[in-house]
């Protein structure tokens, strides 16, 4: 978190602490509880759909659990009190928060909108079958003695808020609370990182279930008694609207979407407006956010963002070329002809159908420590197909697949990125709302320091490491995504057209660095690639496909001059070489 907005968040909070019981009357003050109350909700809804990417329109039900624990633990005048409560309905959330989450793990978008939505409705229709604890008894919630009064309870609120706040501010620099934000983006990406997407999902789910139940059970103490209304699957449905329209995985638009979530009935009546109007204002804007796929305050953060990194282009400009090279690859068009070390990627027999089509048929390539490997071929050839087996993304596939000596067949694309291969898309879907660090952590799947992740960034000619991903341009962005298979330091990285939409210049420059990747780095690259003078510039050995089948295997300048080759690939143009 930084110090800065650390210091002033908490600043604030003592100050709303200090100057909302002393100024505001009863009514307000209990009209702020329900704002705070409501915040805190939203903060779930942060975790889930603003950071995860995943349209839960249950999280109410999750705040009933919380609501029902308090409840009942109070009717039992049980120990520990109402703040022990609180925590244990929290955790009551959580094993249903992963039960509603492990449809996610093979459905999203509507379609998992509409079943959390199922389990909405189910908790609305058990709750007004039910009462909630205490209901019969008139047993209300008996709050912390220090926090009994409203004015009290309030900086109660506060306090947990704050607590919320600070402990998903601390997850979300973990890996896995960063794994968030790609899993929103590209689920194919999150896995080429090594990260599990079912672990990262349901950790999404367990958690947003967590501190919604914490908001339920808030309320509880708020109200003392509770109703099914008061978590009513409508009441989910106008937060999920709230959350896609404001943002709440930022904490200035928590507390905005709970302000407008508790204030909004309120400020409507004094305008003498239809109270229909809030709901409808929301949904529009919801639409339009949706639409867009940008929160207001994600909109506004990456503005900011923008405008402080833009000086830094600017300085680049004037500076383009900073990293310092070898003086072996200072010539990037003479054709490395380091002799290989031993195998380190070895793929045998590899054969991959799709129906009729035949996409490999019995492929065999080696790529040897210390080396920087090409696969070229025409367009349909095999290339993705390949990387796509290799790195786990294609099941059903006949033939072998060893790193290091170890098998992988079998395994899921994210263990084979633990084990030590690490793939970048012809698409890039890189999230725009990151910093290049940021990006290049989750990729690393490690806190980079900020110099490592400089120096990567400046070697692969990418800008300083705070620049927003959403200032540049896609040729960087794809640039960004081979420094983040990089900053893994896999044993091997495959490479998927990294150079596509550079010039000719930048893409020379480029070989020459993919070049010096190997040594520097500890990293073997397997380089598919259309670019031949890239192709002849950085790679030491070459494997030619054609129609799934290798027509020619070996160093890069024997299959360059092999007629099978330049009949079925490079044609008359084919260059002579260096
Ligand atoms: N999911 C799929 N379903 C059916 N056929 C597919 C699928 N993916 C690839 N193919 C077919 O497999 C063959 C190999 O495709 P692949 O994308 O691997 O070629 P490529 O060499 O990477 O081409 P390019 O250079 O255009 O990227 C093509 O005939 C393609 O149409």
């Amino acid at each position: 978190m930084n110090p800065r907005a650390f210091a002033i968040g908490l600043g604030v909070a003592v100050a709303v602490c200090v100057a909302v019981p002393a100024v505001f009357s009863a009514h307000w003050v209990f009209l702020a509880i329900t704002a705070v109350v409501v915040s805190i909700i939203m903060q779930s809804y942060g975790v889930i759909v603003g950071r995860a990417g995943m349209m839960s329109l249950c999280q109410m039900s999750f705040a009933a659990i919380g609501a029902w624990v308090v409840l009942k633990l109070n009717l039992h005048d049980a120990p520990g009190g109402f703040l022990l409560w609180l925590v244990l309905g929290g955790l009551a959330a959580v094993p249903v928060g992963v039960l509603i989450g492990l449809p996610a793990l093979r459905i999203r978008g509507v379609n998992l909108a509409v079943v959390t939505f199922g389990f909405a409705v189910s908790t609305d229709i058990v709750l007004n079958a039910n009462q909630f604890p205490g209901t019969g008894e008139l047993k209300t919630v008996v709050r912390p003695e220090l926090f009994s009064g409203d004015r009290a309870y309030f900086v109660l609120t506060v306090i947990v808020f704050c607590l919320v706040a600070i402990g998903l501010s601390l997850f979300n620099r973990t890996r896995l609370g960063m794994s968030w934000l790609e899993l929103k983006h590209s689920e194919r990406a999150a896995a080429a990182h090594g990260v599990s997407v079912a672990r990262s999902k349901l950790a999404a789910f367990a958690i947003s279930a967590f501190v919604a139940a914490i908001g339920g059970g808030l309320m509880a103490g708020q109200l003392g008694l509770v109703v099914a209304q008061n978590f009513s699957m409508g009441q989910s449905l106008a937060f999920f609207a709230v959350a896609i329209l404001i943002g709440p995985h930022h904490v200035d638009g928590a507390i905005m979407g709970g302000v407008f979530g508790a204030v909004m009935a309120t400020i409507l009546e004094r305008l003498s407006l239809p109270q229909d109007l809030g709901g409808m204002l929301f949904g529009v804007f919801a639409v339009l956010a949706l639409r867009s796929g940008v929160s207001q305050t994600d909109f506004v953060q990456a503005r900011r963002r923008e405008r402080a990194a833009r000086p830094l282009l600017e300085g680049r400009a004037e500076a383009p070329e900073t990293a310092p090279l070898s003086p072996s690859s200072q010539k990037p068009s003479k054709t490395p002809s380091e002799p290989p070390g031993r195998p380190l990627l070895q793929v045998s027999g590899l054969t991959v159908r799709f129906g009729e089509v035949t996409a490999l048929d019995e492929v065999t390539l080696t790529v040897p420590e210390g080396a920087v490997a090409g696969l070229i071929g025409p367009n349909g050839a095999g290339k993705s197909t390949f990387i796509a087996a290799v790195t786990g993304f294609l099941g059903g596939y006949r033939g072998s697949i060893v790193l290091a000596g170890q098998p992988l067949d079998g395994l899921r694309p994210d263990v084979r990125a633990g084990r030590g291969l690490r793939r970048t898309f012809q698409t890039t879907t890189i999230p725009a709302e990151l910093t290049q660090y940021e990006y290049l952590t989750i990729g690393a799947g490690r806190r980079l320091d900020l110099g490592e992740a400089g120096e990567l960034l400046d070697f692969f000619g990418c800008p300083p490491a705070q620049v927003p991903v959403s200032l540049l341009d896609a040729g960087t962005r794809r640039l960004l995504d081979v420094a983040a298979a990089v900053a893994a330091r896999p044993k091997v990285a495959l490479l998927d057209e990294p150079a596509a939409g550079q010039s000719g210049a930048e893409s020379l420059r480029f070989a020459a660095r993919l070049a010096e990747v190997p040594a520097r780095y500890g990293v073997a690259v397997l380089l598919v690639e259309h670019d031949m003078e890239l192709v002849t510039a950085a790679c030491s050995q070459l494997t030619v496909l054609d129609f799934g089948r290798v027509i020619a295997s070996g160093p890069t300048r024997d299959v360059m001059e092999d007629p099978a080759v330049v009949n079925a690939y490079l044609g008359i143009a084919a260059a002579p070489l260096a």
